[in-house]
């Protein structure tokens, strides 16, 4: 596969710290050749390996054994680790713009996104909720056609509602919401995953998945009848189901994927479990794209303790899921 663009994220936060040391850690976790997209001053900020300037994505190849390979985007001002500013949050906005790009053209296998501010991001004028919409868009794809997922070794959510006040959540899930999300997340399993005939086990909203609707009818109203358009489909979609007894061991042996209705209910039990090896992938795009499951931790930035564990698993998600679509591929041809 061609090499994988990483963009380094917040240039304030932990993202160039993180990619280094996944570099650094490539053979070990046999990483597949990458190279990052950002402002060099914020990786030599935080370490003194050796870094490689490149101007094609395909020089990564010969570079990587001996040097991090860099595709250079200049901020502003130089980033201080730990204080993030607005020319740091238009680095790594030009960043992802610049990953995005190269993954779409094909001349990057795929794209791993470094953590950004939101909050940063908002101030500056980004529109998006966030990477996942904002990559869609550049793909063409609606955001209710792309499916945020959240992937560690024994559990895969997928919140269909994304980075929305919670009070809004039951105005805004529909029958068509959760049918776009089961089918993106059913086919985004196969796809990625190489997972034949993936089952989806949908999450209520309600305490005891509303309790026949004595309290809340959110599960009879949009997902039995979601789940039962998904079914008619040939999807194996089931529940509704209490939240809170989905995601124990015996539980998440039941299931390919959890489709939960908010943004909590799908990623505490994944960083819970995996926060060290956790990754966000969106599903439903041309391109492949995974994030690590963390934010920009620009508390610890530069202190040399961030764990690259979930740089390392996005990374190698990658080149997984890139793998799967091009055989998913070769037996369709
Ligand atoms: N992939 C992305 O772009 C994501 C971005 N964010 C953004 O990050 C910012 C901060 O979000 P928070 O909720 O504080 O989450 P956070 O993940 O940045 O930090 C939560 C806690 O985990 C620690 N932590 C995070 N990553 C770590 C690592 N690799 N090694 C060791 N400790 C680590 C932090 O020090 C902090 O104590 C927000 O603006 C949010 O929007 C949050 C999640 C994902
Ligand atoms: N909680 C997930 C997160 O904040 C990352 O979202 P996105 O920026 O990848 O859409």
């Amino acid at each position: 596969m061609e090499p994988i663009a990483v963009s380094l994220g917040d240039p304030a936060g932990i993202g160039p710290e993180v990619t280094a040391k996944a570099w650094l850690a490539r053979e070990r976790h046999n990483l597949q050749p990458f190279f990052c997209v950002g402002d060099e001053r914020s990786l030599r900020k935080v370490w003194d390996g050796p870094i490689y300037r490149i101007d094609e994505p395909d020089q990564a190849r010969s570079v990587f054994d001996h040097a991090l390979p860099l595709f250079s985007v200049e901020a502003g001002e130089e980033a201080k680790p730990g204080l993030p500013t607005a020319e740091g949050a238009r680095c790594a906005l030009d960043s992802l713009e610049l990953a995005v790009g190269l993954a779409r053209s094909g001349t990057a296998g795929a794209v791993v996104t470094g953590s950004v501010s939101k909050a940063r991001l908002y101030d500056i004028g980004f529109t998006h909720a966030g990477q996942t919409e904002f990559v869609a868009e550049r793909c063409g794809v609606s955001r209710e056609n792309a499916a945020m997922m959240l992937a560690g070794p024994s559990l895969r959510t997928v919140p269909i509602t994304t980075h929305i006040p919670l009070r809004d959540v039951a105005e805004i899930i529909s029958i068509e919401l959760i049918v776009n999300k089961g089918r993106a997340a059913a086919r985004g399993l196969t796809r990625n995953f190489g997972i034949a005939e993936p089952i989806l086990a949908f999450a209520g909203l309600n305490p005891h998945a509303g309790e026949f609707g004595a309290l809340g009818r959110e599960e009879i109203d949009f997902l039995q009848p979601a789940i039962e358009e998904l079914r008619n489909e040939g999807i194996d979609a089931r529940g509704p189901f209490p939240a809170d007894t989905m995601f124990h061991e015996a539980a998440r042996q039941k299931y390919d994927a959890a489709l939960c209705l908010y943004h909590d209910q799908a990623l505490i039990p994944l960083k819970t479990l995996h926060f060290d090896e956790g990754v966000n992938l969106t599903l439903g795009l041309p391109i492949v794209r995974t994030s690590p499951d963390h934010g920009t931790a620009f508390e610890i930035a530069g202190k040399d303790i961030a764990n690259p564990g979930a740089t390392i698993a996005a990374i190698g998600l990658a080149a997984f899921c890139a793998a799967n679509r091009a055989a998913e591929a070769a037996t369709a041809a």
